[in-house]
């Protein structure tokens, strides 16, 4: 039996003991061969149907979720981002049914999660892992035994339970920390065993509640490099929640943008981060962009000067789209030559050429036709903008 397939498994066999001897073998295997994509290509890990929550509060009902329909793709990395309070943590918490859903349906892999009962809800959850932003380690535990802990409670062997922990560790970078206590490492360490124990049952879903909030940028990094690895390797769908769109632009395939509860944008990464429509999807991007820097700003004038020489400030933007991106050489023969670089990048986001860059342009009487330069096959960039004059 190849490690994808235990891991596919379908869910619909909930009531069986999960944990198998075969098991730690099939993880062995699957940490070697990555699986392959199409594997995953028509499935459906979760389905959400026109789920809705209302909390009832001391100050009244509070409308959490409304009406949000979609489908997760089994394998993919999926992000849910959205403002606080949009109903981010209430979405990923029906996946596993630690939140249920006031109305509609939550389908994991085909079992509509509404309908388990109490022991079979158990064994679903042993196939949905969980990591959270502070971790949710037992301080009095070692390293090892906070991973071990859901084996033994599954009833596992302790043999198995020693071989099992003692690859998990080595699959997240801690094997030499088996007996240390929590409080011993580093935030990131102690994600890293979030992220073991996370997988101790051979989860098939991973859920991350805003799993990098707490590190720092460099640790933040790692964490991502091994959820990516994680499902690639494992073939594991990741679905995190974060309010960091980096987050997002870093490792997800795909994105949900909630706002109020409703679904602002869904689509692939690079199109929602290249033409985002929504206010709420704007404004969770603004801090990715390449803003006009404050000293330019200051310099900035609506009209060219009478007389005297001053440059034209240019904003080109690149969406992903069409294979376009910047090409100095032809940016610089559409615009008669005399440019300069002021600010700007350019991200690879699934491949697609995303960012802003400004230009000042010296020199320049008649500017050519701007929209003319982002149209077609002989486009520029996708936008092209005054931004005004600078002396
Ligand atoms: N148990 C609860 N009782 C009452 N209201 C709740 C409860 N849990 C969440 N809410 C409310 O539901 C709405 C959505 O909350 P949720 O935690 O899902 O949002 P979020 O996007 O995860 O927010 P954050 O990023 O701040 O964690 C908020 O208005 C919140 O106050």
């Amino acid at each position: 039996m190849s490690g994808s397939a235990v891991l596919r498994r379908p869910l619909a066999q909930v009531s069986e003991v999960f944990y198998q001897s075969d098991s730690v073998q099939a993880l062995r295997n699957s940490q070697v061969s990555e699986v392959p994509a199409q594997q995953y290509a028509t499935a459906t890990a979760v389905s959400f149907q026109s789920v809705g929550k209302v909390y009832q509060s001391s100050a009244g009902a509070v409308h959490a979720l409304d009406d949000i329909t979609l489908d997760i793709p089994a394998g993919s990395i999926f992000g849910i981002i959205g403002r606080s309070g949009a109903g981010k943590s209430s979405l990923l918490r029906t996946i596993n049914r630690l939140e249920q859903p006031t109305s509609g349906k939550v389908i994991v892999n085909g079992v509509d999660m509404g309908l388990l009962g109490e022991a079979e809800l158990v064994a679903l959850r042993r196939r949905i892992g969980m990591i959270f932003q502070h971790f949710n380690l037992l301080s009095a535990k070692t390293v090892f035994d906070n991973v071990a802990l859901p084996l033994r409670v599954a009833g596992v062997r302790p043999a198995e339970v020693q071989q099992r922990v003692t690859e998990l560790l080595a699959l997240v970078g801690l094997q030499d920390k088996h007996h240390v206590h929590p409080r011993r490492l580093s935030g990131g360490q102690k994600q890293r065993v979030g992220i073991a124990r996370a997988l101790a049952t051979k989860p098939e879903i991973l859920l991350c509640d805003e799993a990098t909030s707490a590190l720092d940028p460099e640790t933040t990094q790692s964490i991502l490099q091994l959820l990516r690895d994680i499902n690639r390797r494992l073939g594991i769908t990741v679905i995190l929640i974060t309010h960091e769109m980096s987050v997002i632009r870093e490792i997800a395939d795909q994105v949900l943008v909630l706002e109020q509860g409703r679904i602002a944008e869904l689509g692939q990464v690079w199109q929602v981060f290249g033409s985002p429509q929504h206010a709420a999807t704007k404004a969770l991007l603004a801090p990715l962009q390449h803003g006009l820097p404050d000293d330019v700003q200051q310099r900035l004038q609506a009209q060219p000067p009478a007389s005297g020489a001053y440059e034209v400030l240019l904003q080109l933007d690149y969406s992903g789209a069409g294979g376009l991106e910047p090409d100095f050489l032809r940016i610089a023969k559409a615009f008669g030559g005399d440019l300069r670089l002021v600010h700007g990048g350019v991200d690879r986001i699934q491949g697609h050429a995303h960012g802003r860059l400004l230009l000042a342009l010296h020199g320049q009487t008649a500017l050519p036709n701007l929209s003319q330069l982002a149209q077609g096959p002989e486009a520029i960039a996708h936008r092209i903008e005054v931004l005004g004059y600078v002396v």
